[in-house]
């Protein structure tokens, strides 16, 4: 059984529909990417997943529990924590005030959380009392995933963790990604980048106008032709 499983999922901000029956799954330990044009609904069928939409229609089940039209602060307890594009770090706290911050649902000893937290992010153990809106925005994005992870999440939501970054950082990204696959936390994330972000990932949903479109293996959907004509510049 799936730990993360979308069926037929339909709803939106408002009135209106964005996603018109969405379908996904995200495995133990599987990093799944969802590619798709501007305004496909990528990034909206996250947030579905994470309690921030009207959902009309389809479900929402995480670890064998029905979790459709829960609130987002029920949906952290239980086990899901999401890092969106912007705005996802304190800039006027140190990186260790912002996983300070991560932590507040946490109780007992924390030693061991950081430990683990300065382990996958070395680059910050040095800057740990820097202040967050000093760093690069690469570092910015690791600040915001250690937050995330201070709260020992099963399943990862990440919104375009790449966005603006070089080539370097967004290599580093991944790298960051797999060892946090690699620790027990499934990813799903959305990426503009379509082509690096399929290439890394176990597993890719094409969405197109609210819809799945096409799914697979990374390197499936990379090689599959009409993948590579309509979604990713040939
Ligand atoms: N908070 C919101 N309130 C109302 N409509 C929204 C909101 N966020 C997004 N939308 C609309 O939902 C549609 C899908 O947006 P979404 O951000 O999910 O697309 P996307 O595939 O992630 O695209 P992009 O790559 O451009 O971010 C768009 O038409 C957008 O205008």
């Amino acid at each position: 059984m799936a730990l993360l499983e979308m069926k037929d999922v339909r709803g939106g901000y408002g009135d209106a529909d964005i996603l018109h029956g969405v379908s996904m799954t995200v495995g133990e330990r599987e990093i799944v990417v969802i590619v798709g044009p501007n305004g496909a609904g990528k990034s909206t069928a996250m947030k579905s997943v994470f309690g921030l939409l009207t959902i009309r229609g389809g479900n929402i089940v995480f670890d064998g529990e029905d979790i459709t039209g829960w609130a987002p602060d029920r949906i952290v307890q239980r086990g899901i924590c999401y890092v969106p594009q912007v705005d996802n770090v304190f800039r006027e706290m140190t990186v260790h005030e912002n996983f300070e911050m991560g932590a507040f649902l946490r109780r007992g000893d924390l030693a061991a959380a950081y430990d683990r937290i300065y382990g996958l992010f070395p680059d910050l153990k040095a800057k740990r009392r820097n202040l967050a809106g000093d760093l690069s925005g690469g570092q910015r994005q690791m600040v915001a995933m250690g937050r995330a992870l201070m709260l020992d999440p099963k399943l990862l939501l990440l919104d375009e963790p790449t966005a603006g970054l070089s080539p370097k950082y967004m290599e580093q990204i991944f790298q960051i990604t797999r060892d946090v696959r690699d620790a027990g936390v499934s990813i799903l994330l959305v990426e503009q980048h379509a082509k690096q972000a399929l290439a890394f990932c176990d597993r890719g949903y094409v969405l197109a106008t609210g819809a799945n479109r096409h799914e697979g293996s990374g390197q499936a959907l990379l090689a599959d032709r009409e993948v590579a004509e309509m979604f990713l510049g040939g």
